[in-house]
């Protein structure tokens, strides 16, 4: 499972010349943490493509909580859906911290793809990424426990925005602590628990604002359902855990 894009974003695997294009086509905006970029259900069209800072995916739930869908960062591109299908938004985008991106409208994006079947691709890709993601998730959902899914996530951040230091690497998380839950599609009592198991077995320290991961292996194998809390392979999670 994944929150992040591709390796390579699609302002990146732009030639440089098309990049200059699409980029000279919008406005620059500049969004403050916290602020809303695009709102689900919106009818509004246009694509942002973000230069610097996260931002993050999320669309509510029944319960009136939200699930976290992806994290975007520069050099991608967010409301791409909407641009090329005409319909409302699928999902909210707020900014983590301050976002500065440039909005080109759906009509002016679709003409810049149509003109590009080389960009078209990309973005054909970044659909199909998406795709797979989803039905990576989905799958988790319907048979990984929550400690599981919270270790695959720790293992995620700790690959893509993790550094070493404090006796193990830190990550410096784009998404609050709090916000965990929400990316693992469980509730924050639930996250809490897992948190502690893993604490209690040295496998991480958490902070205010940061998890430190202290023993990645476990941590990996306890993604990988291969592995128990504690070690020991009678030692069932408790369920929900
Ligand atoms: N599962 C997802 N993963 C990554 N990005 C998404 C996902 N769902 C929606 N988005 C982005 O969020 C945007 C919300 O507005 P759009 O539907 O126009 O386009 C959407 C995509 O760019």
């Amino acid at each position: 499972m994944s929150l992040f894009g591709q390796d390579r974003s699609f302002l990146h695997a732009l030639p440089a010349a098309d990049r200059r294009s699409l980029l000279a086509e919008g406005a620059r905006r500049v969004y403050e943490p916290g602020e809303v970029m695009i709102r689900e259900r919106d009818t509004s069209a246009y694509v942002l493509a973000l230069l610097s800072g996260w931002s993050v995916v999320s669309v509510g739930t029944e319960r009136g909580s939200r699930l976290i869908l992806a994290l975007r960062g520069a050099g991608e591109v967010v409301g791409d859906l909407a641009a090329v299908d005409r319909g409302p938004r699928s999902a909210s985008v707020t900014a983590l911290g301050t976002v500065e991106a440039v909005a080109v409208s759906g009509d002016r994006f679709r003409r810049f793809l149509a003109a590009r079947p080389h960009a078209t691709a990309l973005i054909m890709r970044q659909l199909a990424t998406r795709l797979r993601s989803a039905d990576v998730e989905r799958r988790a959902l319907a048979s990984e426990t929550v400690l599981q899914r919270l270790a695959a996530r720790l293992v995620e951040l700790a690959e893509r925005a993790g550094r070493r230091a404090d006796g193990g690497t830190v990550l410096d998380l784009p998404l609050p602590q709090h916000d965990l839950a929400a990316a693992i599609g469980a509730t924050r009592e639930a996250v809490a628990k897992a948190l502690r198991l893993l604490r209690e077995q040295d496998v991480v320290r958490t902070a205010n604002r940061t998890v430190v991961v202290l023993d990645m292996p476990v941590l990996v194998l306890l993604a990988q359902g291969r592995a128990r809390p504690g070690g020991n392979p009678a030692d069932e999670s408790p369920p929900g855990v």
